[in-house]
């Protein structure tokens, strides 16, 4: 008995196997791309995904040599993308790859909108007057070089040069790294955002964000969120009543060019003051994970290589004046004469921002580079892990992090690199509009942090390596794979008194 029970499941399973095969093949277009991870159809793709993370896409593209290829996944395909020139072929043709097809229903879930500002989210995404098109011509005049930015930029040092002050003076502490910078830059970023009436001054406020923000996949995906994310959402409907009553209280006319600029657009599409309040959550998310995590690994990789620490110092030192004991820090020329931080920064966005990929949804069947079928529905990833270490376009140190990569003035020989691989801000009509504001407020930080402490770990010793092989490589607004160790440091005034630090930007 028990053998025939065996004897049949064997069979079933063989059938179901075969059967889903040759559905695969069937349902696959000639001039598709090449499937992999097949073995077991529609499912391979998945268990190896949350086998190797991230790790995956870099194996996918050495062991298979493929531009591009697809994983097919149960009702839905992917179209991974490994060669440079099939990403610009997606960054050409907005009107086919979206993503704002896939940001209406992730946002629609994540904010909980009301369902008249759901259904303006879902309008045609790629209409010209459609609210995704219009929102990015809005926007992005606010936070280009111009003096909504550079106040956006002095709004952030000074809150950072208070509070830095602030500790230098209390003498030596001992913090988790990444803890401590990640308080700096939310306060120092979202006091930029939102003036003096931001919401993020309140502890509890800001406690919420740390508990809303690691649920933000579950709930944007919608995957039983009340059972897996309950206190995330409590959160997000504390961090909501915090944003609805900002606008209440009429503290916008203190906000950023850049929330004007949102508000501005939310109300031409008729959204209310609670949805615009729902809104300002998501629009936080883009602004601050990336801006934290760019601080973390930019002090992380600068602490731990004392030949980097001397020339970032050297090269900021040049931006500081002394009157007694005041210091202060000459923006413009950290802007303008500091390379070597520069370059680094740009080595920490190749080098860490590979913890997502970038997606698109296909709107219409398209022959990609009139290379490719790419069937209508499908979606279009394209992993930063592959751009960002390809030998043939980062050369033979590619797996190195080489702080002077980015430096044309260290080494004259230095290759120009396509700037269509470098991934970090994105690419295209999505390019990151808060690019200039990001490169500013975390080269201001970084030259603070360096000239008023040294840092060190807590233990003494050797720095320990981070860990970050648990990153899925599905970011959600998060470019960066982040340390999955603490860093206990001790944060140790260079020197102590009552130095007060400022910055100045003369051109404002
Ligand atoms: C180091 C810091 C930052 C990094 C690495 C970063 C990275 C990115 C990337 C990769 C994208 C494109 C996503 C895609 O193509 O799918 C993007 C979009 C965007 N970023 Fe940033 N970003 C940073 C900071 C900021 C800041 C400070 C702001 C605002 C002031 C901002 C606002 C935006 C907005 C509004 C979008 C467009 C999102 C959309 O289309 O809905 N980002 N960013």
């Amino acid at each position: 008995m028990a053998y025939y029970l065996l004897l049949l499941t064997g069979i079933a399973v063989a059938g179901v196997y075969l059967l889903l095969t040759v559905l695969m093949h069937l349902t696959q277009h000639a001039e598709e791309p090449p499937i992999i991870l097949s073995s077991i159809p529609f499912f391979s793709p998945i268990i190896c995904v949350f086998r190797e993370r991230y790790k995956l896409y870099l194996r996918l593209f050495h062991q298979y040599k493929l531009p591009i290829y697809t994983l097919r996944l149960p009702f839905t395909r992917l179209y991974l993308i490994n060669e440079t020139s099939l990403i610009s072929a997606v960054e050409k043709h907005t009107k086919v790859f979206s993503f704002a097809a896939i940001e209406a229903k992730a946002m629609g879930n994540l904010l909980g909108m009301s369902e008249e500002a759901k259904a303006t989210l879902r309008e045609d995404p790629v209409a010209e007057d459609g609210h995704f098109m219009t929102f990015h011509k809005a926007f992005r005049p606010a936070v280009s070089p111009g003096l909504g930015l550079d106040s956006m930029i002095m709004a952030s040092a000074r809150t950072m040069a208070a509070s830095l002050n602030r500790t230098i003076q209390g003498g030596q502490i001992q913090v988790d790294l990444f803890k401590w910078v990640e308080h700096e830059v939310l306060l120092a970023t979202t006091d930029a955002e939102f003036g003096p009436g931001n919401p993020f001054r309140d502890p509890e406020f800001e406690a919420a964000w740390y508990v809303f923000e690691p649920c933000v996949p579950i709930i944007a995906s919608n995957i039983c969120p009340r059972l897996l994310a309950g206190r995330a959402l409590a959160a997000r409907e504390y961090l909501y009543r915090g944003f609805f009553q900002y606008l209440n209280d009429g503290r916008l006319e203190e906000a950023s060019a850049g929330f004007h600029a949102r508000f501005g657009h939310s109300k031409q599409a008729g959204f209310s003051l609670e949805d615009i309040a729902r809104g300002e959550i998501g629009a936080v998310l883009a602004i601050l994970n990336n801006a934290i995590a760019a601080g973390f690994w930019m002090l992380y990789h600068i602490f731990t290589n004392p030949a980097l620490l001397e020339e970032c110092r050297r090269e900021v030192a040049k931006a500081v004046t002394v009157d007694g004991d005041t210091k202060t820090i000459d923006l413009s020329i950290i802007e303008s004469s500091c390379p070597t931080l520069h370059s680094t920064f740009h080595e920490v966005l190749r080098y860490r921002g590979v913890g997502t990929l970038l997606i698109r949804r296909v709107l219409e069947d398209h022959k990609l580079g009139n290379r490719y079928f790419l069937k209508k529905g499908g979606l279009v990833l394209m992993p930063n892990a592959v751009q960002h270490f390809n030998r043939d376009i980062w050369g033979d140190r590619v797996n190195e992090f080489q702080y002077q990569r980015f430096n044309r003035s260290a080494d004259e020989n230095t290759k120009r690199y396509n700037p269509t691989a470098f991934r970090a801000f994105g690419g295209g009509s999505l390019l990151c509009p808060g690019r200039h504001f990001a490169i500013m407020e975390n080269l201001a930080f970084v030259s603070l942090t360096i000239l008023s402490f040294d840092i060190e770990p807590a233990t003494g010793g050797a720095w320990a390596k981070p860990k970050t092989g648990r990153s899925l490589g599905l970011g959600v607004a998060r470019i960066f794979v982040m340390p999955e160790n603490n860093f206990a440091v001790n944060l140790s005034p260079r020197e102590g008194g009552n130095q007060q630090w400022r910055f100045v930007l003369p051109r404002q």
